[in-house]
């Protein structure tokens, strides 16, 4: 995850020269802003196409360029026509040769960043919609990870029921679990936050500098269909806790703190998430050291 990407001349991305430089929280480095390098690359792919030069042809040509053959031929009286082929690097052939699918993820990719700026209007005070930050920012705490903890463990004291208890220790576990796993996949996938954000964030672990998946969206739906499941609500009430994983989610890209790929992926991540808490539901009969302890408190 933390190789650098590389140009066509096989030199790491943002390293560079003008056209090719990126900064944090540019598209090429996955992050927010719009214009950049990530632009930039995606253009020259379409434009090669629209210019009809197919991209294998490219590539034989910048195998045939004098750049490439100097040192490749050995120097000998056989000529180049019996020499082996020069090669690329592996990486350099990718970029030349894209697949359909390479092209559909960096088009979703052009469209989520234009689409996340657009969607930012309250990612500062004197953005657009400034005035609704603070109640954006309360949102924010109404879905962070010590929100949940706390209320969990608190509740979990005060439950005086075996049943209120098997519940909310599998909400702890559950909102444990989730924690882990948003963290392993911020740190390997390393996806900046949009540009525009102001990273003002109630307590944050080292890990939420990224932004790819959004934590609060996977609690939102995590949480969300924990609570539908095992509480009995009236309708009202429930079609309250899917608009509060919704807005919460829509809040993320809003604030500025993600794009919407990240809000999509979190709320899948999480509802996947509740199927696996469900599969390993603890109780008194698989994990009965857990509760005798918790007894025992
Ligand atoms: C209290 C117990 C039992 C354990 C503590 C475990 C622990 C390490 C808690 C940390 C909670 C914490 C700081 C979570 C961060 C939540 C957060 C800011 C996520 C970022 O959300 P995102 O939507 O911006 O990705």
């Amino acid at each position: 995850m933390a190789s650098p990407r590389r140009s066509v001349e096989g030199r790491p991305l943002g390293a560079s020269a003008s056209s090719n430089s990126s900064s944090p929280g540019s598209p090429a480095h996955g992050g927010g802003g719009g214009g950049g390098s990530g632009r930039f690359e995606f253009q020259s792919l379409l434009s090669s196409r629209a210019a009809g030069v197919d991209p294998t042809c490219a590539r034989l040509r910048a195998s045939e360029s004098p750049v490439h053959r100097r040192g490749s031929f050995p120097l000998t009286a056989a000529g180049p026509s019996q020499a082996p082929p020069p090669t690329l690097p592996e990486e350099d052939r990718m970029d030349l040769n894209p697949s359909f699918l390479g092209i559909a993820l960096r088009s979703l990719l052009a469209i989520d960043l234009w689409l996340s700026k657009k969607l930012g209007v309250c990612a500062g005070e004197s953005s657009s919609w400034g005035s609704v930050r603070p109640l954006m920012k309360l949102l924010e705490i109404s879905g962070h990870g010590i929100t949940w903890l706390l209320g969990t463990l608190y509740c979990l004291y005060r439950s005086d029921s075996w049943a209120g208890r098997e519940v909310l220790m599998n909400l702890l576990f559950a909102l444990l679990l989730d924690l882990l796993v948003v963290a392993l996949i911020k740190g390997l996938v390393r996806r900046r936050r949009p540009a525009h954000n102001q990273m003002d964030m109630f307590v944050t672990l080292s890990v939420d500098k990224y932004s790819f998946p959004s934590g609060h969206a996977t609690r939102a739906s995590l949480v969300s269909r924990f609570i539908l499941k095992h509480l009995v609500l009236a309708i009202p009430l429930r079609v309250l806790v899917i608009l509060w994983a919704f807005i919460l989610g829509l809040s993320r890209v809003m604030l500025g703190r993600h794009n919407v790929t990240d809000v999509a992926f979190g709320f899948f991540l999480g509802y996947m998430q509740y199927s696996i808490v469900d599969y390993c539901w603890l109780s008194p009969h698989n994990a009965p050291v857990l509760f005798i302890l918790w007894n025992q408190q």
